[in-house]
């Protein structure tokens, strides 16, 4: 059996590849960091991802390394940091990439941050609801928002670690304790939901996805899920048949992609797409561009709910503003109480794990 001692030695291996590439030059081949060139970082966000070697966080990470609003990217996981960190720190692209394996490097991972995306935590396998995830994951979303509490309190949060009900929920108490809470920086990651929306009422309807927007309200897991046809952009006009069928397919499509997986996740790869355009209207609304809309759950008082998925207007300061449902037809109306009915005992559990 390997000894501490050994492990230590081999963890500050692993660790001299989490470090700025121009450090690791100056150790390891013989080109010392005076040698170079490199400025440093560009002017732009600095962004962490928490949970970043994970099935979402890989896509995630070479897609936020993509984007042009990002000087530096922090990938932080408990393991195989190092070697995903490597592996994107080569894409030709300006954001700086660095690797932190570990609770011990999680303060150095935080620290500066403007945006923290989290998805961290274990995914669902067939049979599962995301509620029986809770027993993990509300874990390991308590000790992340604890070192953002302490190391970037200002930071904007996208919680995207089920059950997504209940984590944002648990977050926000965190940071209430920590006394650091502002919710309009607290925003649980529905996108998925309206990319899916999107691309099945384009589907039905003969339409480019692209062209298609669907508001979806209330939260993240089954008949909380709750998309408004009546609202769909551009306007149209649907049967009863298209809107049980429209409803139920947006409602489950999370459990339709891990049936399809076997056993093997969930959505990681629509999940990181629509993170990373969740992540990007943060990242403008951030440097103060206008009209930049977005479907979230955050703190709201949009229903007598402390915590809802609608529309949001974001901007410099996180959430500017909670856009009301809108006029909701019948069948809505219908699907908006069920929605709520679980949604408040999603939203008491995440706030009792933190209280109790
Ligand atoms: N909000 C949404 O729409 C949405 C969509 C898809 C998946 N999810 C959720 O996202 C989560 C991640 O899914 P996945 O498929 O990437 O899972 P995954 O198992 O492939 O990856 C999760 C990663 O989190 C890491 N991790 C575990 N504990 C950690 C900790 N304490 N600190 C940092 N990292 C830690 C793991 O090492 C792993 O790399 C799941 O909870 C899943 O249900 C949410
Ligand atoms: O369905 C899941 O468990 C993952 C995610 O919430 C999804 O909607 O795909």
């Amino acid at each position: 059996m390997e000894s501490v001692s050994d492990a230590n030695r081999r963890i500050s291996r692993i660790s001299s590849h989490l470090l700025p590439p121009n450090l690791k030059m100056e150790e390891g081949c013989g080109l010392r960091r005076a040698n170079c060139r490199a400025k440093g970082a560009a002017p732009g966000f600095k962004v962490a991802i928490l949970g970043a070697a994970g099935g979402i966080g890989q896509p995630l990470a070479m897609l936020m390394k993509m984007n042009p609003l990002v000087s530096v990217l922090h990938l932080y996981d408990v393991i195989n940091s190092p070697g995903v960190t490597a592996d994107i720190s080569h894409m030709d692209t300006g954001a700086v990439v660095r690797g932190f394996l570990g609770q011990a490097q999680l303060e150095d991972a935080l620290t500066g941050m403007d945006l923290v995306i989290i998805p961290a935590g274990v995914p669902r396998k067939p049979g599962m609801t995301r509620d029986d995830l809770f027993n993990i994951n509300a874990g390991i979303v308590k000790t992340l928002c604890e070192g953002i509490a302490k190391c970037c309190p200002n930071a904007i949060v996208n919680l995207i670690s089920n059950p997504v009900n209940s984590t944002v929920p648990i977050a926000a108490e965190v940071f209430k304790k920590a006394g650091t809470y502002d919710p309009k920086r607290l925003l649980g990651v529905t996108k998925l939901d309206v990319v899916r929306a999107n691309t099945f009422v384009a589907e039905v309807l003969g339409l480019d996805p692209r062209d298609v927007n669907v508001p979806v309200v209330g939260g993240h897991a089954g008949v909380t899920i709750l998309p408004l046809l009546s609202q769909v952009k551009p306007p149209c006009s649907f049967t009863a048949k298209e809107i049980d069928y429209l409803t139920d397919r947006i409602q489950n499509g999370g459990t339709e992609v891990v049936e399809a997986k076997s056993g093997a996740g969930s959505a990681t790869l629509s999940m990181a797409y629509a993170a990373v355009k969740f992540a990007d209207a943060c990242l403008r609304g951030l440097r103060g561009d206008a009209g930049i809309v977005e479907c979230a759950f955050v703190a709201s008082q949009v229903t007598e709910l402390p915590f809802f998925a609608s529309k949001v207007q974001l901007g410099r300061s996180g959430v500017e503003e909670v856009h009301p449902l809108g006029p909701l037809n019948e069948y809505e109306r219908v699907g908006l109480e069920k929605a709520k009915k679980e949604l408040a005992a999603s939203i008491q559990k995440g706030v009792s794990f933190i209280r109790k």
